[in-house]
């Protein structure tokens, strides 16, 4: 690929209290690729993500960031709750010192990009459903315009519906704005409808035990295509098995 790399992680390890969670990662990121990092419950994700994100300094390892500013959502919208969506949203821009009229501005534009509807701008968190508040989220972490966006399984707690709308609210941004993003999740046909390209992590805190590149592009695969593209992979490649069958909040169950 020609694009630069935005990411690069070389030999990332990390161990929690002694125990490997994580072994010899290495991976390349290109500007607006969205990459999905799957993989069961307690295999790293969300301690991958920290690393590459500068949330958690890596025991073993070196990374390289091209990206110029990153943003970050989460499965709870952590919204402050004493402020307005519209103030929340406004937030990253009050910190970087925007002017009134521009943030103004700007709130309007990320809202209507997050399909969040503006006659609800003035309502606090508690006064929005669960949707709405990720939509919040959302918008927020899009406007001070990063170029990269890390998501931690920010759309797991909804319903099925919702999920897909969310889903396509990224797969539109990401292509408008051109950011890339490195996306976790448990859900190998969301991994698919999102992303370009899929990273498997291994159960055992080997790293990664590999990767697909999804055929086609976000946004423009058809539902059939996905849900083919994932029961395909789950039914006949043995890198998607571990991701349902070694989940540690099941293991040992039956
Ligand atoms: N701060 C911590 N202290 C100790 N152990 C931790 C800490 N954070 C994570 N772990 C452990 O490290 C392993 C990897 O955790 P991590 O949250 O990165 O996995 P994950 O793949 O994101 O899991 P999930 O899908 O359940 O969110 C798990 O066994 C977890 O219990």
């Amino acid at each position: 690929m020609s694009r630069p790399p935005v990411l690069v992680l070389e030999g990332i390890g990390h161990a929690y209290f002694g125990r490997y969670v994580l072994e010899g990662v290495r991976l390349r990121l290109h500007a607006g690729e969205v990459a999905a990092l799957l993989g069961p419950s307690g295999s790293g994700k969300s301690t991958l993500l920290a690393i590459a994100a500068g949330i958690l300094d890596p025991l073993r390892g070196t990374l390289e960031r091209g990206y110029r500013r990153h943003a970050m959502v989460f499965q709870e919208p952590r919204l402050l709750p004493w402020a307005t969506a519209a103030q929340n949203i406004a937030y990253p821009l009050r910190l970087s010192g925007l002017g009134r009229a521009a943030r103004d501005a700007r709130v309007a534009e990320v809202a209507a990009l997050a399909h969040f509807d503006p006659a609800d701008l003035g309502k606090y968190p508690v006064e929005l459903s669960g949707g709405m508040r990720q939509r919040v989220a959302i918008a927020r972490a899009l406007a001070p315009a990063p170029d990269f966006v890390y998501f931690d399984e920010p759309f797991t707690a909804l319903d099925p519906g919702l999920r897909r709308a969310m889903q396509d609210l990224v797969i539109e941004a990401a292509s408008r704005h051109g950011f890339g993003a490195l996306f976790v999740t448990h859900d190998v046909q969301e991994a698919v409808r999102i992303a370009h390209r899929v990273l498997v992590l291994d159960a055992g805190g080997r790293g990664l035990a590999g990767e697909r590149v999804v055929p086609g592009v976000p946004g423009a695969r058809d539902a059939r295509t996905v849900f083919e593209t994932a029961h395909g992979w789950l039914a006949h490649d043995a890198l998607f098995q571990a991701v349902e069958g070694s989940d540690e909040r099941t293991a040992g169950w039956s």
